[in-house]
């Protein structure tokens, strides 16, 4: 159904790097046309690399954007601000309305409404890298001029590559702090317990299958079996037993905490504008410092 939603709608996406590979990658397995899908990319050989792969047109921003329904900003918070101008210069005539999808962590919507010329819609969108295989989460959080028809264009576009989360922008910086984020932390765990397994006698090949395989099984068990996370690790806890040694040594070396502090830092740096011209306008959720 979101790809007959999204059927037709151009998508320019402006950032032809890791995160506007992935969602141009996920749009295309989901079934959005070659031709519906258009990037620009500022190094030429990037531009060059992501048409050879896709197959979709490289070109410049003008051009993308002419006939775009949505625009999608997949650039460095530091690059906002020149595609920002850029767009503020265009000069299409299309009679198109054109939705800003933002992707970039710790730029808020009012950057961009304060910038651009009134009542350009802008959606911020926090996605992740899962959108590679359809199996983003992403928080969705709109602008005051975006209409609920472009809400529901975007929501349509982002479930075409995962779960969508609709949340209020005061809520971002927390979003980026957990699933925005979060595959770097489950990569994490993923290569210290390769290590392990190398340092109890593993080949590092069979250390990464188990590893990988059980953070997968586990993942599914948590997104579809209804059970909470404590239900379906006290499933795996024997009383006295192998699972129970190792949880306390987590305990011992405060992982838990750990895990809170590095959110908060996130978010914090998120807050802060991730290394972008902006910071927060509107005040972070969280604050860094906590005491
Ligand atoms: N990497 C991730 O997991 C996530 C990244 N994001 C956000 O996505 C944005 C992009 O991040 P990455 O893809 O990791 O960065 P990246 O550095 O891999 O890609 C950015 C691309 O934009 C290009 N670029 C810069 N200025 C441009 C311009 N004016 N016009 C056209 N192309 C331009 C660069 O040449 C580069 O290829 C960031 O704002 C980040 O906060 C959001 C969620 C997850
Ligand atoms: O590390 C970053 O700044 C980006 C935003 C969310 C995930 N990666």
């Amino acid at each position: 159904m979101e790809v007959l939603l999204i059927m037709s709608q151009r998508i320019a996406i402006v950032g032809g790097g890791r995160i506007g590979e992935a969602l141009l990658a996920g749009l295309l397995e989901s079934g959005t046309q070659v031709k519906d899908l258009v990037v620009v990319e500022h190094s030429a050989a990037r531009a060059a690399e992501i048409a050879d792969t896709y197959g979709v047109l490289t070109t410049d921003l003008t051009t993308a954007v002419e006939g775009a329904s949505v625009v999608v900003v997949a650039v460095k918070p530091k690059d906002v601000d020149g595609v920002i101008e850029a767009l503020s210069r265009l000069d299409d005539d299309d009679d198109l309305e054109h939705v800003i999808v933002s992707l970039a962590a710790g730029v808020t919507i009012s950057h961009y409404e304060n910038k651009l010329p009134a009542g350009f819609p802008i959606i911020r969108v926090m996605p992740n890298t899962a959108m590679l295989v359809g199996e983003s989460m992403s928080g969705v959080s709109a602008g005051r001029f975006a209409s609920q028809e472009n809400i529901d264009l975007v929501v349509a576009m982002m479930s075409s590559v995962g779960k969508v989360l609709v949340v209020p922008e005061s809520q971002m910086d927390a979003v980026t702090a957990i699933s925005g984020s979060g595959p770097a932390y489950a990569f994490f765990l993923a290569e210290a317990m390769v290590d392990a397994g190398v340092g109890l006698g593993l080949t590092r090949a069979q250390a990464t299958q188990l590893a990988a395989q059980t953070i997968k099984g586990a993942g599914i068990l948590l997104t579809d079996s209804g059970s909470s996370p404590t239900d379906l690790r006290a499933a795996v806890t024997s009383p006295g037993g192998t699972t129970a040694a190792a949880l306390r040594e987590f305990e011992r070396h405060a992982v838990r905490s750990a895990v809170n502090e590095a959110a908060f830092a996130c978010a914090a740096r998120s807050a802060e504008g991730a290394g972008g011209a902006s910071a927060s306008s509107e005040g972070a959720a969280v604050s860094p410092d906590r005491s």
